[in-house]
């Protein structure tokens, strides 16, 4: 039973190697090359090296410089020629392994974290898993990139180890023997630290996640106002201060486990070497051996000792960073529930859609409890409606159902009568135009932000009209660059920097360059002043024309201009009707308007 497990972590591993050395083969044709002359240079350079001494003694003790030299002059070239090789090659390689690794592995992880569905990324849990696999492909030294760069050295240590030890069992397997407990014993040592390390794995994600999120946190132009004005600097170095020591503690428990292999490796060495010098010694006393066959031997001995070295560090560290590369293959195996490729034809563009909501409950992973409660609800197509409802009531959940980011746990949303886990998800998202509630612009231009970050087929009439609409274009025109000035000077120092209503216009003229069938705005309004929002309602007939739409929004007297409200309440409709008919039945909805209304009416009395 356990043989069979370990058969599977080794096939993993085996499939790792492949998958990994696969891609920068594709990538690069002549990496091939390239990784057999490295490995040919980095075997013989060694030998070659350990001729050297040899040539020289067999000189000495047999004078014949006639015969010896021109051999010494060959070996000394071939030995400094296949080190250059060995160093030109390796860089070559070395170069073609960082691009695979960014251009291949964290291109498609990119990707996938980009596309996949929003289900995939957005939960607690999930984003752990993300930054996990993000590790295996952001440095040299760990997952992909050690396994390529692993891989080429194991062979050359097998090849090395191989023809060394062949040599060495010549001359006497003693030595050999001697050898081999000093691997398994080292091996062994470096197996059990780096269980232990592997054991607790999670315990420095931890801290090292929490540490970051303190630095960046520090370094955070929005979190720095909160921090001086409530003073909480001091509990940053309070925590930060318990997080080093904990990653203190923990580098000494992993520590404490290297020890022992480096301890091993120091008493086997001085057994190794007082055995192969005592055979060594007693052949060449007694004329088995020449002083330049004991010379060569030396060498031998030595070199299969740090190839052997090479290969237990070799084995455990190809065994990590396949581990490490897992964590990214277990994000971008990551299955997807919406249809991504294929999928059922999208409903035409052209005409207004019906959206309908058929008993659909939900909950988001981990909690206990439904947000969604088997919500009916059918939005005519053309239809304004108005989505309201205290905190917490599910409004923006439902948002998110309706735009494909999430599958309800229960029950069916359909468009056009067509259930939108079956369309197509790029043609289904094609049809939506929202404006979220959290606004995040990215610092990229205004044009990019607005048309999608489509370069190429903007039509920039359409994207005038659009930050017109959206109230934004009187400032954007004064701008030396216009529309094609960057948000924020994170990759342009001539960056703006706008204001949160004016970054809500900006996402609202994206909204409406869009131009979807669906129209979604949630909060649209909560950053805009008295003015800009009251031209918003005024402007909010022609802006929802020929559209089915949705208006989320806290003051109830901004939904008069919608056919129909819909209360939700802790996840389900309470309410529903338009503003005459609520406010007649005398609940909730009359019960939240009156307050509203009061308190604006006190205010304009005061
Ligand atoms: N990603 C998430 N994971 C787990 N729970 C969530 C997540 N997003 C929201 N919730 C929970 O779901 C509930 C409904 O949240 P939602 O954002 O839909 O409310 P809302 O009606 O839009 O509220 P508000 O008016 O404050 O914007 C809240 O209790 C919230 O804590």
């Amino acid at each position: 039973m356990k043989k069979k497990k370990n058969d599977k972590s080794n096939n993993i591993a085996i499939s790792n190697v492949i998958r990994v050395m696969k891609a920068m083969f594709e990538r690069y044709k002549t990496a091939k090359w390239q990784v057999l002359i490295y490995m040919i240079c980095k075997v013989s350079g060694p030998f070659l090296a350990t001729l050297i001494p040899t040539i020289a003694i067999a000189y000495i003790t047999e004078g014949d410089i006639g015969k010896f030299l021109p051999a010494m002059v060959g070996v000394i070239l071939l030995a400094s020629g296949a080190n250059a090789c060995t160093s030109i090659m390796g860089s070559r390689i070395s170069n073609k392994r960082t691009y695979t690794r960014l251009g291949h592995f964290f291109y498609r992880y990119v990707k996938k974290n980009l596309t996949t569905d929003y289900s995939n990324v957005e939960p607690q849990e999930r984003q752990r898993a993300i930054e996990k696999g993000a590790h295996a492909i952001n440095s040299n030294w760990i997952g992909a990139e050690r396994l390529m760069n692993e891989t080429v050295e194991f062979v050359i240590l097998t090849i090395g180890l191989t023809s060394y030890g062949t040599a060495i069992l010549f001359l006497d397997i003693r030595i050999l023997f001697i050898m081999i407990v000093m691997f398994v014993l080292d091996f062994m040592f470096r197996n059990h630290a780096l269980k232990y390390s592997d054991k607790h794995r999670e315990e420095n994600t931890e801290i090292y996640r929490n540490k970051r999120y303190l630095s960046q946190s520090c370094l955070d132009l929005k979190a720095g106002k909160d921090v001086r004005v409530y003073q909480m600097e001091g509990w940053f170095h309070e925590v930060y201060n318990k997080l080093v020591k904990a990653a203190g503690i923990y580098q000494r428990k992993t520590g404490f486990r290297w020890y022992w292999p480096t301890i091993s490796d120091q008493f086997c060495e001085v057994a190794r070497n007082l055995l192969a010098y005592y055979i060594l010694v007693t052949k060449a006393v007694s004329g088995e051996i020449s002083p330049a066959t004991f010379t060569l031997y030396l060498g031998l001995i030595t070199g299969f000792s740090e190839w052997m070295y090479g290969y237990s560090l070799s084995l455990n560290v190809m065994r990590k960073s396949s581990h490490e590369f897992n964590e990214y293959l277990a994000v971008m195996d990551t299955k997807d529930v919406f249809m991504h490729q294929g999928g059922e034809e999208a409903p035409s563009i052209d005409q207004p859609l019906k959206i309908e909501f058929r008993d659909v409950s939900f909950r988001y992973a981990g909690s206990d409890k439904d947000i969604l409660s088997h919500i009916n609800l059918i939005i005519n197509p053309g239809e304004k409606i108005a989505l309201v409802g205290n905190n917490g009531a599910g409004k923006t959940t439902l948002v998110k159902l309706l735009c494909g980011l999430y599958q309800p746990t229960d029950g069916t949303i359909l468009v056009n009568d067509k259930d939108i886990s079956k369309i197509n998800l790029t043609e289904y998202q094609s049809l939506i135009s929202v404006l979220f509630q959290d606004i995040n612009p990215l610092a990229f231009t205004i044009e990019m932000n607005v048309a999608g970050c489509k370069t190429e087929g903007v039509n920039r009439e359409r994207l005038i009209e659009s930050l017109k609409k959206a109230g934004l274009w009187e400032k954007i025109e004064k701008l030396e660059n216009k529309e094609q000035t960057f948000i924020t000077q994170t990759l342009h120092d001539n960056g703006i920097q706008l204001s949160g209503g004016e970054t809500q216009r900006l996402l609202l003229a994206r909204a409406i360059y869009k131009d979807g069938p669906i129209l979604i705005l949630d909060e649209p309004t909560a950053a805009l002043d008295p003015i800009a929002e009251s031209k918003m309602y005024q402007e909010y007939n022609e802006l929802t024309k020929d559209k089915t739409s949705l208006f989320i929004s806290h003051r109830l007297s901004s939904t008069k201009f919608c056919d129909r409200i819909i209360l939700l309440e802790n996840g389900s409709v309470a309410e529903e009707g338009a503003h005459v008919q609520l406010m007649q039945k005398q609940g909730k909805y009359k019960e939240i308007f009156d307050i509203q209304s009061h308190y604006y009416q006190e205010k304009a009395v005061g």
